[in-house]
């Protein structure tokens, strides 16, 4: 299928453009990015460009949209234009975001396949609500994904609360986000906006779908996001409370953790590896940037805490979303 990357100049659009080079089903065909970009070629605008990509000519968004020409979007646009933007491309076309824009409408899934597969099903009630031939599916915030990817293992044992601290990496912040010195030396604790979206976007990923909204799980849930002078790789540390388990159980359900090894999606790697003790620069490239790796497991009588660390870029933004597209069509979303 022919594929356009939005955003492909980005520490986001960059990945996605690196994750879908020599793709087995997806084809990349146009690499949008702003006006000031236009017409340049994309190798001199990345350094790291994969080689089939360096000599391609970059399409500005306003020419993008008047002839999108493409069977499949993957969209790294800041949230700022990405409501609108998507909004216009789904009516044709199936958007696969990481933007936050559509996130919380109660029709749009945030997809972790891993996870909550069940909720591509709003797919189609997207189109009869919105009159759309295609679709937005969205993937989490990166400290979300990572989370909520560990708390999956764990759903059997009925989560009552979850307690995180968060050490975030650089480049969540985006490629000018921070200065080298603010975060040189430092941890800043304060990420505007981040706290809410993991207590929320958990929640909702967690949920169960109800014919025509997710209603969103029960537990409670509280978190504290830092930043830390890490490149890439978010770090979380969990507070746990379930309803039953003992530590033997709980790390054996971290250890058994693999739901769609069956299915053959090309990107699909383990989503959760165990090990003693997780660290962002050992363990984020597992699984090509798509396990994460989760370790320091303690505990005991359903209270329990653990670490967990993933790439943020890959597993918590373009791997998951070109994880969600091969999902929805392997699954007949995309035709
Ligand atoms: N908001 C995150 C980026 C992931 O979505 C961050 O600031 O690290």
């Amino acid at each position: 299928m022919r594929v356009a990357v939005l955003g492909a100049t980005g520490m986001v659009g960059r990945t996605f453009v690196r994750l879908l080079a020599g793709h087995p089903w997806f084809r990349v065909e146009k690499l949008v990015a702003s006006e000031r970009s236009a017409g340049r070629k994309y190798g001199e605008l990345v350094d790291d460009s994969p080689e089939e990509f360096r000599d391609v000519e970059v399409t500005s968004l306003p020419e993008f949209l008047r002839d999108p020409d493409v069977d499949i979007v993957f969209n790294a646009l800041p949230a700022s234009i990405s409501r609108e933007v998507e909004g216009e491309l789904a009516q044709s076309l199936p958007v696969f975001t990481n933007a936050r824009s559509h996130r919380y409408d109660p029709d749009v899934p945030i997809l972790v396949p891993e996870v909550n597969l069940e909720h591509l099903e709003l797919i189609e009630v997207q189109r009869e609500r919105r009159g759309w031939e295609g679709f937005i599916v969205t993937n989490p915030n990166c400290s979300t994904a990572i989370l909520t990817v560990s708390l999956a293992a764990l759903r059997g044992f009925g989560i009552r609360e979850v307690k995180v601290a968060t050490m975030q990496a650089i480049s969540g912040a985006g490629y000018s986000g921070l200065s080298a010195l603010a975060i040189q030396d430092n941890v800043i604790p304060s990420i505007p906006g981040e706290e809410w979206k993991i207590e929320n976007e958990s929640r909702k990923i967690l949920g169960e779908l109800d014919g025509v909204e997710v209603k969103p799980a029960e537990f409670r849930i509280s978190a504290m996001a830092t930043r830390v002078p890490v490149l890439h790789g978010h770090t979380e540390a969990v507070f746990v409370k379930l309803e039953e388990g003992s530590l033997e159980e709980v790390r054996e359900a971290f250890e058994s953790f693999d739901p769609l090894g069956e299915l053959g999606l090309p990107s699909y790697e383990r989503p959760l590896v165990y090990s003693d003790v997780p660290q962002p620069r050992l363990h984020r490239d597992r699984g090509r940037g798509l396990t994460v790796t989760v370790g320091r497991l303690e505990g005991s009588s359903g209270s329990f805490k653990y670490v967990v660390t993933g790439h943020n870029l890959v597993r918590g933004a373009a791997g998951g979303s070109v994880l969600n597209a091969e999902l929805a069509y392997k699954l007949g979303y995309l035709k």
